[in-house]
């Protein structure tokens, strides 16, 4: 998390982005994002560059980071509990409670066009198709959340081969912006298990949008309830997709690590 709030661009370039994240040479991490001065009547922009150094338009987690970030850097000073943050998705508002932050991650886009994908005609829905990867074929969902996203469900989400599968789903000429992939096993309709392979940064202990979207495709194929637990290798994440407003709204952690300058 950079303190950007000074400038209108980011202070790093891809490039410089790319070795702060390399654990063995730099700081290490998935990605890095920047907190910028808001836009339209936000309250600040956030800005992500993954750990390959290409720009995706929305982070979960990272969003989550931000609040609590932001909340530190502003100190005793703020008067409120909420921020709007302008983003490459659109506005995302995250709150601040007790136990973590919840997100309102705005709609789901489900149609091809919106992913995008090249699986289906631009205007029609990519649910529960085949598509061959890696000398198989998985059943796919797509769906964003302002970045693409590819769900498989299978039966044993610890028995698939992550670091070999994952860059054949990335690079799949069907993904013409690359996508990240979500191996989703169903423990019951409230409680799923996730493993990711993200877009420009591989294999990750969570990803918020990807949860968020493994949700709505759990919804889509009749797997799982409009609320239910993400389990992640970094943790859960509570996720709900409300049948009031159809806005995703992901509830979740955001814990300090360290600061320092570099
Ligand atoms: N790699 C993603 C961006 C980061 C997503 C993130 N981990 C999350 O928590 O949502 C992409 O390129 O879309």
């Amino acid at each position: 998390m950079i303190d950007n709030r000074s400038s209108e661009k980011p202070i790093l370039t891809p490039e410089q982005a790319v070795k702060w994240c390399d654990r063995h040479f730099g700081i290490g991490a998935d990605g890095v994002i920047f907190a910028l001065p808001g836009q339209n009547g936000t309250d600040y922009t956030m800005r992500i560059f993954n750990s390959d150094g290409s720009e995706p338009e929305m982070c979960g987690n990272g969003i989550r980071c931000l609040a609590a970030f932001l909340s530190d850097l502003e100190g005793m000073s703020r008067t409120k509990n909420y921020y709007r943050i302008h983003t490459l998705a659109g506005v995302i508002t995250p709150q601040l409670a007790v136990d973590g932050v919840k997100v309102d991650m705005g709609l789901p886009r489900l149609l091809a066009g919106e992913i995008p994908t090249t699986l289906a005609p631009a205007d029609a829905k990519v649910i529960n198709q085949p598509l061959e990867v890696a000398g198989k074929t998985w059943d796919v969902t797509c769906v964003s959340m302002g970045n693409p996203h590819c769900i498989t469900f299978v039966e044993d989400v610890a028995a698939i081969s992550l670091e070999s599968i994952g860059p054949q789903f990335e690079h799949h000429p069907v993904f013409p912006q690359r996508t990240n992939t979500e191996f989703i096993e169903v423990v019951s309709r409230d409680y799923l298990k996730m493993r990711v392979w993200e877009r420009g940064a591989g294999i990750t202990l969570a990803c918020g949008t990807g949860a968020c979207a493994s949700l709505v495709a759990g919804v889509l194929n009749d797997k799982c309830d409009r609320t239910a637990t993400i389990e992640l290798p970094g943790g859960p994440l509570e996720i709900q997709w409300s049948e009031v407003d159809q806005r995703i709204y992901m509830t979740g952690p955001a814990e300090r690590v360290f600061t320092g300058k570099y």
